[in-house]
């Protein structure tokens, strides 16, 4: 067995070793949305600290735990608290528990982020489903040998997140009468916020929007033919002719704020799965 599948096969060995609970769906929750966690019933809560192969997870409003049990009667698994590149992770460490999530029975993936509204229309607190992302962060999960038994060498990347289960998002903040934008996402390395200058330069890329995480999380789920969903929250914005100081603290601030409308969109795709 290669290292990095050995790796995730005892991480998964050691979660079950906690819980008999085979999770459906697996959550990734962003700045300042770890509080979904808590609705979380019959909840098994683990320390990355207690598990092999993780590191402690440092960034602010990222409680480091994995969290298992039923969100309105769906086994789930969340992640409280994810691994970024700026924590000096490889974007292979930042993308692994996609496949332990997968190992532990996960079939779908809905991936959470605060991040920095570079559209003109995007208002702090908005939610966005993500439509597509760019690559800026200038690394991949998959360099290096590939595992066929993970997935193929050269995954399709037309179309990394799930239209069928995005429309159910959409659904939720129509009928609870919130705006909820469809755009792209811009994976940024991170861990300074941009310039006039990049925010300008995103914006003619073609980017809404700017984080500094879940484009490596949504190419392991395509490495792994999981169906991803992913849903900003708009912390900041970021307009370069009237760009504001931002903080790590005004945007989980911003993100627990809005979280009600991420909640919502969450529970409208469990719902979806069925
Ligand atoms: O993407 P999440 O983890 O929600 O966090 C976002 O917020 C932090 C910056 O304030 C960065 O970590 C950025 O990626
Ligand atoms: N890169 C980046 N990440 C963010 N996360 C929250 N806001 C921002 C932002 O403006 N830029």
């Amino acid at each position: 067995m290669q290292g990095l599948r050995q790796q995730i096969e005892e991480v998964a060995a050691a979660v079950r070793q906690r819980t008999d609970l085979a999770p459906r769906v697996g959550i990734i929750l962003g700045s300042g949305l770890g509080g979904l966690a808590d609705e979380i019933e019959g909840a098994t809560a683990i320390p990355y600290g207690e598990l092999p192969h993780l590191p402690q997870s440092t960034a602010v409003g990222h409680a480091g735990r994995l969290v298992l049990g039923e969100l309105d009667g769906m086994p789930v698994v969340a992640m409280q608290g994810r691994f970024h590149l700026y924590e000096g992770r490889s974007a292979s460490q930042s993308a692994m528990m996609v496949y332990v999530m997968k190992a532990l029975g996960v079939r779908t993936l809905v991936v959470t982020n605060a991040a920095g509204g570079i559209n003109p229309q995007y208002r702090v607190g908005d939610p966005m489903l993500l439509d597509d992302h760019i690559n800026l962060m200038f690394r991949n999960p998959l360099v290096g040998v590939n595992d066929d038994e993970l997935g193929p060498r050269f995954p399709d990347m037309s179309a990394p997140y799930d239209v069928r289960l995005g429309e159910a998002a959409l659904a939720a903040a129509r009928r609870e009468n919130f705006v909820c934008h469809r755009g792209v996402y811009a994976g940024m390395l991170g861990p300074t916020y941009e310039t006039r200058a990049e925010y300008r330069m995103l914006r003619r890329l073609g980017a809404d929007a700017a984080g500094m995480s879940t484009v490596p999380e949504a190419i392991a789920a395509q490495h792994a033919a999981l169906p991803c969903v992913a849903i900003s929250t708009i912390t900041n914005e970021c307009s370069p002719d009237k760009l504001g100081e931002t903080s790590g603290d005004e945007v989980v601030h911003a993100a627990d704020a809005a979280s009600g409308k991420v909640r919502a969109m969450v529970r409208a795709v469990l719902a979806a799965v069925g």
